[in-house]
């Protein structure tokens, strides 16, 4: 196992899913923090801004050259959908041998990058640098459905209801608290990126439904599957249970699992497990923290597996 020190740069920093990456990485003892971006808060203190930071590091504001010239040996990308191009394109031509994570839908389905969900996709990374992290929700989607994909008999339907800091720090209706007091919030009922994406990834068409509630982080996502046969529920559970009992970040429990757990864990929540009385209908329910198993845990895992530490480095399992 390497111990060599990698320099790693946040690009986004001061968003969501940035101010987690740059808590993990700061624990990381084979991670030097060398910059983080961000244009709003150029010149101050990570310290100021990221409960637990210690150091004099600052935030700068970075255009793609800029970050490039930086020369550092991993660089993530933590940007809102849309954003990344220019920095991979000027990573690629000052040192192309920098491994790039990006946060992003951008590379989700862009074949030469490799689509980092370690659970479901570990054995398919062939030393790629050009890692795209999941989507939260396609996280637990595809978590939820894996171990049932060749019992069905019909596309999944999940239900997804997620805190507000999944919809980032652009002010928008789904990360409006007053829009959502009380609230339950529908949007994007059909084509939703990570319906997409969870079909794309999974090789199964997937139906999802997302709503964001008021709470600020964790969610749930509830999945309908149709099976071909009749399957008793010890079978189902044991299907689980074969698929994650070696895994440090899945945890198959037979309660339904409460989003009101999730929060700050690192880990995703399977559970439920309601069969009908035929048999051939059976309900998952999932739940994990969108910042960190939805977002940045699952970036350092990759990141982990990319410099050749322990998969686990740095996050608490
Ligand atoms: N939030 C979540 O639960 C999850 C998010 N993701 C994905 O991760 C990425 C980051 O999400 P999140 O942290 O929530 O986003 P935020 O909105 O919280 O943060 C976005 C960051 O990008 C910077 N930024 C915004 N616009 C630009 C721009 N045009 N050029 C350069 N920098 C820009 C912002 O800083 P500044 O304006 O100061 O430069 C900020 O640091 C997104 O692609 C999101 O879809 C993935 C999984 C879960
Ligand atoms: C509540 C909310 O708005 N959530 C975001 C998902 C966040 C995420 O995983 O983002 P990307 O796939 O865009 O990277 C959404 O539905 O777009």
């Amino acid at each position: 196992m390497s111990t060599t020190q990698h320099r790693i740069g946040i690009v986004g920093a001061r968003g969501h899913t940035g101010a987690e990456l740059i808590r993990l990485v700061a624990s990381h003892p084979a991670l030097e923090l060398v910059f983080v971006s961000s244009r709003e808060l150029d010149g101050q203190r990570v310290a100021d801004n990221v409960p637990g930071f210690e150091g004099e590091l600052r935030y700068a504001s970075l255009d793609p050259e800029a970050v490039a010239a930086q020369g550092a040996d991993v660089v993530v990308l933590a940007l809102p959908n849309g954003k990344a191009a220019p920095y991979v394109e000027a990573i690629d031509k000052a040192k192309p041998d920098t491994l790039i994570v990006d946060l992003s839908a951008d590379y989700r389905f862009d074949e030469r990058w490799y689509y980092g969900l370690p659970e479901l996709t570990r054995q398919r990374w062939r030393g790629e640098k050009r890692i795209s992290n999941p989507g939260c929700y396609a996280t637990a989607v595809q978590l939820s459905i894996a171990p049932l994909k060749d019992l069905l008999a019909a596309p999944p339907v999940s239900f997804g209801v997620s805190g507000y800091s999944g919809a980032g720090t652009t002010p928008s209706d789904r990360n409006d608290p007053e829009k959502l007091r009380d609230n339950l919030m529908p949007y994007s009922l059909t084509g939703h990126m990570h319906e997409k994406e969870a079909s794309r990834h999974l090789g199964v068409p997937v139906e999802f439904m997302p709503h964001v509630a008021p709470h600020f982080r964790g969610l749930t996502v509830t999945t309908n599957l149709y099976l071909a046969r009749p399957v008793k529920r010890e079978d189902i559970v044991n299907r689980f249970h074969g698929a994650y009992d070696g895994e440090k970040l899945v945890h198959v429990q037979d309660e339904a699992p409460w989003v009101s757990q999730i929060a700050h864990k690192h880990h995703v929540d399977i559970g439920g497990f309601a069969v009908s009385s035929d048999g051939k209908r059976v309900v998952v329910v999932a739940t994990l923290d969108n910042l960190l198993k939805g977002a940045a845990t699952q970036a350092m895992q990759n990141i982990n597996r990319a410099i050749g530490v322990d998969e686990y480095t740095a996050i608490p399992v």
